[in-house]
This record gives C-alpha cells, sequence and structure tokens, in this order.
C-alpha cells in the first residue's frame, strides 16, 4: 500500500495509518512524533503492537492536510536512525476493503423444512402468487424497501467521465446511506454502457425487483432525456439525485440563508456555475420558488437568449433565466451577484470574483469533493458559506435529501416523486433549524440528525397523498 496512488492527490485532507518498527536503543518515541509533526502530520492515536525487548511495532494514525504531501511525512520517518517504515495505509482505502455494503438473510436456514419454505419447492407458491396478482411482489418480495442506486460512471462527483468500475464506491455509498439514515435496503449498480437508449432499456428490465431508482452521476444532457422516459415509462419513482436531492437542499438552505442576510427571493441576483445536472435542476427550483435574476454559466461563459447552444437544455435554460441579458465570464457577470451557487468545478472562484459580489454575499460552492472555492479562502468577506462537503459546516449534499424522501415514496408506494414531494422536503429540511439554532455557521440540518428524515416522510408522504400519487396510506 505505500505507494498509494491516492495518497497526496489534493482529494482533501487524509487520515493515514504508519507501522513503524523502532529500535529503542537507537531513537527515542519522542524523535519519531517531533518527526512528525515538524513534516506536517498531525499525530491523533498511536497503538502499540509488538513490544518485545529493544524493538517496538507501533501504528501511528496521522492526519495530513490538502496542503501536506503525504511523502514528505515518510521520507521524514525514513531518514530518522532506527525507523524501519513497515507500511503506510490509508484509513479511507481499509474502509472500502472488499466494498462496504453486503446482503443478509432475513430468516435462518437451519433444515431442510426452512429450506424447502424459502427455495424449492415451497417458493413456487409464492410465485404463482405474485404471478396471479402483480401488486403481491410489493408484499412478498424486497420490492417494498429496495432502490437501484443507478450509474453510467459518466459525471462522477466532479471527477467527471471515471466509468463503471470507479464509479462504484460512490454508489456503495449511497446505498450504505439509504441503509444507515433511513433503513432503506438499496443496491449499487454500474452500467457498462452510456448510450442513452441501452441505459434505458437496462434499468427497464431491472426494474421489477425494486421499489424505486435513484439515478447517479449520470452527465447531462443525457440525464435529462433518461430521468424523463424512465419516468413516463415506469410506475415506481425515478429520481435524479444530482438534479432534484441536490435542488431540494440548496433550496432549504437558500431560505435559511436568506433569513440570515435579510433578503428576500424576489429580490436576489443569483449566479449559477456549472449548467448541468445539478445547474439546471437547482436553478429550476428557484424560479418556481419566484427568483426573477438568476445568471447560468458553464465554461464559455455566461447563458444568454439569443445565442444557439447544441445543448437543448442550454436553449431552454437561456430563455427563462438571465433577465438583463449579461454577456461575459463568471467573472463579469458575478459582480453585485447576491448569491454565488457553485456545481462545476473545484478552484474556479477566485476571492476578488466574492469581492466583487453584492454586500453580505452568500456562497454555496458545491462541487465534489473539490469546492469552487476553500471556505477558508473568503470566511471574512462572506456572510455564509456552504460546501458539498462533510469537513467543513453548512453541509449543502443531496443526501441530506434521498434518504427520506424516498422512505416516504416507499411507505406510500407512490408511483413517482413529483414536485409536492419535493417542496415538501425543502420545507422539513429548512425548518430542521430552527430560528434560535440558525446562524451563519448553521443553515442547514447536519446528516446526522435524526429527525430530518422522519421530518421528510411525514411532509412528503402527506404531499404524495394530496397529490394523488399515494398508492396507499401507510401506518403511523
Ligand atoms: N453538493 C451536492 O449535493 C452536489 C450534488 C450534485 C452535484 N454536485 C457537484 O456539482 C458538480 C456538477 O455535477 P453535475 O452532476 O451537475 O455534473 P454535470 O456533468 O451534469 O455538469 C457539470 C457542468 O459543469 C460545467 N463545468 C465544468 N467545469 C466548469 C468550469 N470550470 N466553469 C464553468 N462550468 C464548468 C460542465 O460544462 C457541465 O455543464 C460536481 O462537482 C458534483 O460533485 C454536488
Ligand atoms: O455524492 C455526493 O457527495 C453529492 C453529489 O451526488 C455529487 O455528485 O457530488
Ligand atoms: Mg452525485
Amino acid at each position: 500500500m505505500e505507494k498509494n496512488s491516492s495518497l497526496g492527490n489534493g482529494l482533501g485532507g487524509k487520515s493515514i495509518i504508519l507501522r513503524l518498527e523502532m529500535n529503542t536503543k537507537e531513537i527515542k518515541f519522542g524523535q519519531v512524533a517531533s518527526a512528525i509533526f515538524e513534516a506536517g502530520g498531525d499525530m491523533v492515536a498511536i497503538d502499540v503492537i509488538q513490544a518485545s525487548g529493544d524493538v517496538t511495532v507501533r501504528d501511528i494514525t496521522i492526519t495530513v492536510t490538502d496542503s501536506v504531501d503525504v511523502q514528505n511525512v515518510t521520507s521524514r520517518i525514513r531518514s530518522l536512525k532506527g525507523v524501519r517504515l513497515v507500511n503506510v495505509s490509508d484509513r479511507t482505502f481499509l474502509m472500502h476493503l472488499g466494498g462496504k455494503i453486503e446482503i443478509q438473510p432475513k430468516v435462518p436456514i437451519h433444515n431442510r423444512d426452512d429450506l424447502s419454505r424459502v427455495y424449492t419447492p415451497d417458493v413456487a407458491r409464492v410465485c404463482a402468487a405474485i404471478q396471479e396478482d402483480p401488486k403481491k411482489a410489493y408484499t412478498l418480495t424486497i420490492k417494498r424497501n429496495t432502490v437501484a442506486v443507478i450509474s453510467d460512471g459518466s459525471a462522477v462527483l466532479g471527477l467527471g467521465n471515471i466509468g463503471p468500475y470507479a464509479a462504484m464506491p460512490v454508489m456503495e455509498g449511497k446505498s450504505m446511506l439509504f441503509k444507515e439514515l433511513a433503513g432503506v435496503d438499496s443496491f449499487p449498480i454500474c452500467l457498462d454502457t452510456q448510450d442513452t437508449e441501452e441505459i434505458i432499456a437496462c434499468i427497464k428490465a431491472l426494474a421489477p425487483a425494486f421499489g424505486g431508482i435513484n439515478l447517479e452521476d449520470i452527465a447531462s444532457p443525457r440525464c435529462f432525456e433518461i430521468e424523463a422516459r424512465l419516468r413516463d415509462e415506469l410506475d415506481i419513482p425515478v429520481f435524479h439525485d444530482d438534479q432534484h436531492g441536490t435542488a431540494v437542499v440548496l433550496y432549504a438552505a437558500l431560505i435559511n440563508a436568506l433569513k440570515i442576510v435579510g433578503k428576500s427571493l424576489d429580490s436576489i441576483k443569483v449566479v449559477v456555475c456549472g449548467i448541468g445536472a445539478a445547474g439546471v435542476a437547482c436553478s429550476k427550483i428557484l424560479l418556481a420558488a419566484g427568483v426573477k435574476n438568476i445568471v447560468g454559466v458553464d465554461r464559455e461563459g455566461a447563458l444568454v437568449a439569443g445565442n444557439s447552444y447544441a445543448n437543448s437544455m442550454w436553449e431552454w435554460y437561456a430563455e427563462h433565466t438571465n433577465p438583463e441579458r449579461l454577456q461575459g465570464s463568471l467573472k463579469d457577470v458575478i459582480q453585485g451577484a447576491d448569491v454565488f451557487i457553485g456545481l462545476s468545478a473545484g478552484g474556479i472562484l477566485s476571492r476578488e470574483d466574492v469581492q466583487s459580489m453584492a454586500d453580505q454575499p452568500i456562497v454555496f460552492a458545491m462541487a465534489n469533493p473539490v469546492p469552487e472555492i476553500k471556505p477558508e479562502e473568503v470566511e471574512d468577506i462572506v456572510a455564509v458559506m456552504a460546501t458539498g462537503r462533510s469537513d467543513y459546516p453548512n453541509q449543502i449534499n443531496n443526501v441530506l435529501c434521498f434518504p427520506g424522501i424516498f422512505r416516504a415514496a416507499l411507505d406510500c408506494r407512490a408511483t413517482t416523486i413529483n414536485e409536492e414531494m419535493k417542496l415538501a422536503a425543502a420545507e422539513a429540511i429548512a425548518s430542521a433549524v430552527s430560528d434560535e439554532e440558525r446562524n451563519p455557521s448553521y443553515i442547514i440540518p447536519s446528516v446526522f440528525n435524526q429527525n430530518v428524515v422522519k421530518a421528510i416522510r411525514e411532509l412528503v408522504v402527506k404531499a404524495a397523498i394530496d397529490s394523488g400519487v399515494a398508492r396507499k396510506i401507510p401506518r403511523e
């Protein structure tokens, strides 16, 4: 593991474990600790693995910030006399060994009798019952509580088109969060095709096993057609998380951030950078909520009505936003903006850009894993700052939405997740932060706030019933 390519790659602070063999006659532990500290490592745990005679083996857990190269720490240790660096492991990689989830049986199989019920011959009676009444799939199979998390690996976080194998850790993570946060069983599926028709056909073909489909990290504009077609052609909820999950959480966060700066939705100028899956959906929810002045910017600059775009979604976007027809780059159009929403790529916003915004700027730098600007670069000049990451305050991340909204959709057996249900989820998330609690570092509840999923479920089930898409009134 020592030559692990993840070390020192700029994707965030790391926690690594160094296994050291020390000859205590030649070196004291204090000298090793000082060397680690001087090279930029922060020691957080020490475990003695072996202590015999003059030789001790210890595992030293250290964290290093983004700017510190792990190689500095390891070469510093190698330069010490009396220490042998046995191994370097990355705690994150250790947590991924063999994947992050597994499937467990719900009933034990101890004997022939058990076997003949869960499997041949008795299982055939259950199959026949479902054949007779397909609705029974909900009561007699995993369909009732299972969501497929499906990606084609084409727009994974901000890493881009990294393919289906490399996308799996993110999808496993989403599945894990479904279960941990909302008790939803979920299975990650990464398809080895990026062809729109093939993706649609694959998902339709595997839909019978699932109660819902969570599309994830599929590049725009392909994601729009895939979602629209599947929503039309399947009778279970199909939800593109990067669009709608993100939009719901962004809207909730913005409601609370505006309360802090005392501005209203209809008076603000919002610049959205990155007009892909997330940028389009976030803009749409804000337009529906009454924001009048949204300027969208992508790689080529601001989207302006009258220009022609190969991407048909951009044609629509330009027609419905940018009322002043501002032209130019992000630098040009961000001047005087009240809110920046980044859903593009890491490091593309500068401190000078933020300085050119209106008074009390709100900056939501939501690209993952590297935000458009790091909070520490602008914390003294922003009124409210948020990112998509877990390691800064104000995490605006779709994980606040997808577990709860699917919990609700499965429980009331909704045929779809509609606008009413999304707005209800946003309301539940926003109101999980009370007036007393709300402050610039707390505009959005923590992922670990146990009330969030419950609150989303309650309001979303009600919205599904009221809007006529629930097939069942759940108990409670
Ligand atoms: N915090 C969250 O919950 C959350 C949710 C969804 C997406 N995201 C992040 O948002 C980003 C986009 O995700 P997506 O699913 O919309 O991807 P996408 O591929 O659909 O869209 C990305 C868009 O950003 C544009 N872009 C890339 N680099 C740019 C630059 N330098 N300047 C301007 N535009 C640029 C691309 O041209 C594209 O239109 C990713 O970093 C992703 O991790 C965050
Ligand atoms: O995966 C995340 O952390 C959020 C979002 O779905 C993203 O693609 O960045
Ligand atoms: Mg995503």
